[in-house]
């Protein structure tokens, strides 16, 4: 089965509330995408019904060109983490693991090797209900590859993790995504998906804000902003803006500079014998991404919505 997601024109309300409301776009496999917005924007509604635990109003949600609901032995294709606190309490990891695995004709054997990659293995045989919500992160995605899928729908499975447990998160899915899979993540921080995701859909109320690879993003919001640590602020100032750059205060001992590249910032300052310690060109962030994309579609909204 050719390991795609292809989510076409959704729609869902609940009553009087929007959920979907157009939503297109691809998951290809062989990097981690990112499905990110904030709470409410329709991310946990677009997993459910990719699954098909929710049906849409209209429009298609396909998985390696077919529903979900059309697939035999689903867990061998589609691998998903919805909900990791849905877990019968009781139950210990391993125990849990071996239920849903025989339901799925899979063996003993394959929950070993899952509990093993998850990192489970000294909790394995402990009562899930003692377990923390980074464990059970750990267990629902230890689920999520029991038929070792070539499609992964995680919702939110950086929630509840420490420092330590996101970079552990991080390295593994990257790891799983350069299997060649396609690995769908969701979460309403864009910083948690630093490093991690190579193509990110931003969406917001119901609908796709950006649909881009990584560098694409950042290279947006990158453009030639430079940072630059002078004691003589003033000066730098006045020989920067000369040259046409937009300098803005950023701390006691800094500055922001738009419209110069990091070279010839240190060229003017040079040239005008004004000191300084540090000039560096900004490396944008995601969440800078995120931010910018997110504000130009509440203008963008607030813009039509007053045209109308
Ligand atoms: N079962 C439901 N009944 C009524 N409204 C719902 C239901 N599920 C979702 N909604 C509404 O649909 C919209 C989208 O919700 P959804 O949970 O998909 O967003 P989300 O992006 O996953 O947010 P979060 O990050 O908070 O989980 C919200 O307005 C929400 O209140």
């Amino acid at each position: 089965m050719e390991s795609t997601i292809e989510v076409t024109d959704l729609r869902k309300r609940y009553g009087p509330a929007v959920a979907l409301d157009g939503m297109s776009f691809t998951v290809t496999p062989g990097h981690v995408t990112g499905f990110v917005g904030p709470n409410g924007a329709g991310k946990s509604t677009a997993m459910r019904v990719i699954l098909g635990l929710d049906a849409p109003d209209g429009g298609t949600a396909l998985i390696g060109g077919r529903p979900y609901r059309s697939l035999s032995r689903p867990l061998t294709h589609v691998g998903a983490l919805l909900d990791a606190g849905a877990l019968q309490p009781s139950r210990s990891a391993r125990n849990h693991l071996l239920w849903l695995a025989h339901s799925q004709g899979l063996t003993a054997r394959r929950v070993d090797e899952v509990i093993e990659q998850a990192g489970l293995r000294e909790v394995a045989r402990r009562r899930a209900d003692g377990f923390s919500l980074g464990m059970r992160q750990r267990l629902g995605v230890a689920a999520a590859l029991l038929g070792d899928p070539s499609v992964l729908i995680l919702d939110e499975p950086f929630n509840g993790l420490d420092p330590e447990g996101i970079v552990w998160m991080r390295e593994f899915l990257a790891g799983l995504a350069a299997q060649g899979r396609a690995v769908l993540v969701s979460s309403h921080l864009m910083s948690e998906l630093q490093d991690t995701a190579g193509h990110v859909v931003v969406i917001g109320r119901g609908r796709v804000i950006a649909d881009a690879a990584v560098h694409e993003l950042l290279a947006g919001v990158a453009r030639d902003r430079v940072t630059l640590r002078t004691l003589s602020r003033p000066e730098a100032v006045v020989v920067l803006e000369e040259a046409g750059a937009t300098v803005t205060a950023a701390g006691l001992d800094t500055l922001t500079v738009s419209g110069l590249t990091a070279e010839r910032v240190v060229a003017r300052l040079s040239a005008h014998a004004v000191p300084f310690s540090e000039v560096s060109a900004h490396r944008a962030t995601l969440e800078e991404a995120y931010m910018e994309l997110t504000r130009d579609a509440v203008q963008f909204r607030a813009a039509t919505e007053e045209a109308r």
